[in-house]
């Protein structure tokens, strides 16, 4: 498994202006889909509507009153060629923060927002909007403002918290500095953990508009959020090949299905090949017929899919809700809100307050079907009149459970360092976890240096253990090891091991004061946590293990806000 994503070639000569960086937009992908044809031209009309038909509505971003630049990844500036002078760049600080009016020629003054279908867990939902019929539903705050080649590589860039779209169903467009804080840490955190993710380019905050969200008080153990907060509104921006959703496939089906008007086959097919040329090239063929294509697609999909899950397994992370509007098409995590990272190991982890034990941790690889069974819904009306291809699509959604599995057996025997997979001795170890209610990445990271004592374990139980747990942990640890022995050289077991056992992970509790500060003014935080999270698989420093190498300490259990918080973002 490897733990870094490729990154991409740095190119000769960086990206040092707004100018030069303007000259990369490109707009050929976008331009091969269908605006809504009752859009205004020039993208000012942000009131809730329905959008019956079209892939996105032209839409601009409405501008944080005095933006401040609080972070930039210098680890996506360097994969896509920009210079660190950029992120101080005043054009380009103004354009992240939503004021589209800087842009020069070839950029665009104008952004875009996507409409997607809902379903939760599988079941179809329609009525979310304020229409009741789906047509309302899409991006209610983000709005794509580039689509560019950086490196050989194209990638769109989305603000989050951008003000309100026709999809906003009502609600303001924005995103509270909290929320944005945990989206920016997030993505750039899962990437270096070698998990595929949208990025973060930048954050902005403005100290002159804030939004008022439910929260919680401090030191509040209520489960719902209990006071009205005004938070500073801010935007992080993203970037993703593309920002595609198993619900949005769904949308334009479920208008071939109901008939909703004559071009929606049509619309299917179109946004489906712009799926495969954005996120599949050069993987699928484009000389093969468009129903192998689809196959095609089915196929890669299913295998990013499941390898996405595991990975989330691997590294404790839970979506928390994982809708298939929150399922990126491309394969790799997408919406940093109501996840959370595991500490206690408990399978049916949720950090969400709306999100219910059918998203909780260990029932991911399920929730990861439901939505794999929505795209292949989706895909089936392009292959109607073609029934052996049909065939085809339905064995993948068939097999999905069969692949879900092999991908998380691979990732349990690398986690222990195995050859193989050994079902009787990871299920034990799971029970044991739970007894002893073990810290997930902490014991793992333990067990990586290959004890031969439960001592350096013990470190990672919250619970003290009796003499018979200890007994059945001494047996474990014995079996374990004399598997290990079977593959020979422990050094390199052990080196394997570390690279996919991470040292540190994500504690809310270490997060939360990172965006309080931030909302003083401070930043000190943030850029400690960017640090440390850009890289997760070395052995942190004596001092920086005392803050990041600890068990979360008792206060911070159902503590509202950190143990669990609700989607007030
Ligand atoms: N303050 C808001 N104003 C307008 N629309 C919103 C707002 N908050 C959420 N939405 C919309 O409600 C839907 C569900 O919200 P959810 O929290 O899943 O998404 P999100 O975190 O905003 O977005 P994303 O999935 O794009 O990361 C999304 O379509 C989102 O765009
Ligand atoms: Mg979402």
């Amino acid at each position: 498994m490897p733990t870094t994503a490729p990154n991409t070639v740095p190119a000769s000569a960086p990206t040092s202006t707004f100018a030069e960086f303007a000259e990369r937009a490109d707009y050929s992908l976008l331009d091969s889909l269908q605006a809504d044809p009752q859009a205004s031209g020039d993208g000012h009309d942000h009131r809730p509507r329905q959008v019956f038909s079209g892939h996105y509505v032209p839409v601009t971003p409405t501008p944080l009153p005095v933006p401040e630049l609080v972070a930039h990844s210098r680890a996506l500036f360097h994969d896509l060629g920009l210079s660190e002078a950029l992120a101080h760049d005043d054009q380009f600080l103004r354009l992240f923060s939503g004021d589209i009016g800087v842009t020069t020629e070839p950029m665009r003054p104008f952004g875009w927002a996507t409409g997607y279908a809902l379903s939760i867990y599988g079941t179809e939902y329609i009525q979310q909007c304020p229409f009741g019929t789906g047509n309302g539903y899409g991006d209610g705050r983000a709005i794509s403002v580039f689509e560019g080649v950086f490196n050989g590589r194209r990638w769109e860039m989305q603000l989050k918290g951008g003000g309100p779209t026709p999809y906003c169903r009502g609600a303001d467009g924005r995103a509270v500095l909290r929320s944005s804080v945990r989206e920016f840490l997030a993505q750039e955190f899962m990437h270096a953990l070698g998990v595929p993710t949208s990025r973060s380019l930048t954050l902005v905050v403005s100290r002159a508009e804030t939004v008022r969200r439910p929260w919680y008080a401090p030191n509040s153990r209520s489960f719902d959020p209990d006071i009205l907060v005004d938070n500073p509104a801010a935007i992080t921006t993203r970037v993703a090949p593309s920002f595609l959703r198993v619900g949005q496939l769904e949308l334009f089906a479920r208008r071939v299905r109901s008939q909703a008007h004559p071009a929606a086959l049509h619309e299917l097919g179109m946004i489906v090949r712009h799926l495969i040329e954005r996120n599949y090239r050069p993987q699928i063929d484009p000389d093969l017929e468009f129903s192998d294509q689809v196959v095609e697609l089915a196929r890669l999909f299913r295998g990013r899919l499941t390898a996405l899950v595991a990975h989330w397994i691997r590294v404790g992370y839970c979506q928390g809700n994982f809708n298939s509007d929150n399922c990126a098409a491309g394969g790799y995590t997408l919406d940093y809100g109501p996840f959370g990272f595991c500490e206690l190991f408990d399978p049916r982890f949720q950090p969400w307050t709306g999100g219910g034990e059918h998203f909780c941790f260990f029932n991911q690889p399920v929730a990861a079907e439901a939505n794999y069974q929505m795209f292949w819904a989706a895909l089936r009306p392009l292959l109607e009149d073609n029934t052996e291809a049909l065939a085809r699509l339905d064995q993948l959604r068939d097999g999905f459970a069969e692949a879900m599995n092999q991908a998380m057996e691979a990732m349990w025997a690398s986690k222990l360092g195995l050859t193989s997979y050994d079902a009787a001795l990871v299920n034990e170890l799971l029970e044991l976890m739970l007894l002893s209610k073990v810290d997930y990445t902490i014991f793992f990271r333990r067990l990586s240096a290959i004890p031969e004592d439960l001592s350096t374990l013990k470190e990672s139980f919250y619970l003290p253990s009796s003499e018979d747990l200890e007994a059945r942990w001494t047996q474990w640890l014995q079996r374990w090891r004399d598997g290990l022995s079977e593959g020979g050289d422990r050094k390199a077991t052990a080196e394997a091991m570390q690279r996919v056992n991470p040292a540190i992970t994500w504690r809310e509790w270490l997060i939360a004061p990172a965006y309080q500060q931030a909302e003083q003014g401070d930043y000190r935080a943030i850029q400690e946590l960017q640090a440390v999270f850009s890289h997760p698989y070395a052995e942190p420093s004596a001092q920086l293990a005392a803050t990041y190498d600890r068990l979360k300490p008792r206060e911070f259990f159902n503590a509202g806000g950190v143990s669990h918080y609700s989607c007030s973002s």
